[in-house]
């Protein structure tokens, strides 16, 4: 007999999360039908998007979320006792999951982990998974970004502007990276080479722009929303192009009651930009390439991509809450 546990959303979320928020349970597990596989998790990944995503939940749900496990058990014959596989089974410890009956349509939810070499399967919910494809699809395809352009990315010292930035860097932009603290700041400055960095808490971004940018920015990677990207998009210049990949600024807010920031028609118009806004899965058909290409960068020491690992599945909402408040440097992750 197996006992999963699971983590609910015990009430919705009002405002920033807290740990009151969610329940931990035990579920027995029924055994396994024709066709069936039992997975144990490894890595559970935190992401952003749970947050906005989890209005629309009702309590009771187990919280949405992916992980990294391990096939302990196997009813299916295309699957194998000891494989990896990348599933979408929420916030919990083993998982019966039928591979044939998915939903093939939009974001992947399970698959059989590629094989990485000896980097590990954690990878496989950051750099080498759903942020990696983020980072790689929506800045090379919406900012289209030139040797030598300007490149402005928010949340820059998190899973996906991390890896945007090296992108940017490797393709001889010039990167300016905001983050939320000084030791970010300094991280993405001494470590990943960014030609400037700030710290958005503490410098006004109108200002360090004018520093940094006196030109004027080419590509913005927009990862948080809000005034701020606001005030980016001022400094834009003539045809720049903005990717909108999150909008992390008012995640906590309620959808129907958004700050309000200043109107953005007259810098679009008279500058000429394009601004787009994206959801990963539309390159759901690259899936695997895109991971292809992101593993190869790291193999040509060309992208490196820190961790910020809590310990113990019962740590997920304290993880969760923290990478919202920007304790991660890098992919927040848990480790069962
Ligand atoms: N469109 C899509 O398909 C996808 C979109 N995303 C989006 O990309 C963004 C980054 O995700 P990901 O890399 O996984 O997460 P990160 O690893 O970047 O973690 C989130 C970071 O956001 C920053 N942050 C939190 N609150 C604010 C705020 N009010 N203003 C500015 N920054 C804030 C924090 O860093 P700091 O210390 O700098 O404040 C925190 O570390 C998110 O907006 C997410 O929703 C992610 C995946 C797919
Ligand atoms: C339960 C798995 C659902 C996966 C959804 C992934 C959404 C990625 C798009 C993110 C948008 C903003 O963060």
């Amino acid at each position: 007999m197996v006992i999963a546990k699971k983590f609910i959303l015990e009430k919705p979320f009002n405002g920033a999360p807290t740990e009151d928020n969610f329940k931990l349970l035990e579920e027995e597990l029924d055994e396994l039908n024709k066709g069936e596989i039992l997975v144990e998790a490894i890595w559970l990944s935190v992401d952003p998007y749970i947050r906005p995503y989890s209005n629309h939940v009702s309590p009771g749900t187990t919280v949405m979320g992916t992980q990294i496990a391990k096939i302990i058990k196997s009813n299916n014959q295309d699957y194998k006792f000891g494989q990896l596989v990348f599933c979408s089974t929420g916030w919990r410890t083993f998982s019966i999951i039928n591979p044939t009956t998915l939903e093939k349509d939009g974001m992947p939810t399970f698959y059989l982990l590629p094989d990485f070499g000896n980097l590990s399967p954690s990878l496989g919910l950051g750099v080498l998974g759903m942020p990696g494809n983020t980072a790689l699809f929506g800045f090379l395809n919406i900012c289209d970004p030139k040797p030598g352009e300007t490149v402005v990315i928010s949340a820059a010292a998190g899973a996906v502007g991390i890896h945007v930035g090296q992108i940017a860097r490797n393709l001889g932009c010039y990167v300016i990276g905001f983050a939320g603290s000084d030791h970010k700041v300094k991280w993405l400055k001494e470590v990943l080479k960014f030609d400037a960095a700030f710290n958005y808490k503490t410098k006004d971004v109108n200002a360090a722009l004018l520093e940094a940018a006196p030109h004027g920015v080419d590509c913005y990677f927009d990862n948080v929303g809000g005034d701020f990207s606001s005030a980016v998009i001022y400094r834009m210049k003539n045809f720049g192009r903005v990717s909108v990949c999150g909008s992390i600024s008012s995640y906590n807010t309620n959808p129907k009651n958004l700050p309000k920031v200043s109107m953005l028609q007259p810098a679009i118009v008279f500058k000429q930009l394009k601004i787009e806004g994206f959801i990963v899965s539309r390159w759901a058909d690259k899936w695997q390439s895109g991971i292809e290409r992101n593993l190869n960068f790291i193999k040509e020491g060309k992208l490196i991509y820190p961790e910020y690992i809590v310990q113990g599945f019962e740590s997920l909402p304290q993880a969760f809450i923290g990478m919202l408040n920007g304790e991660n440097l890098g992919k927040a992750l848990v480790k069962v």
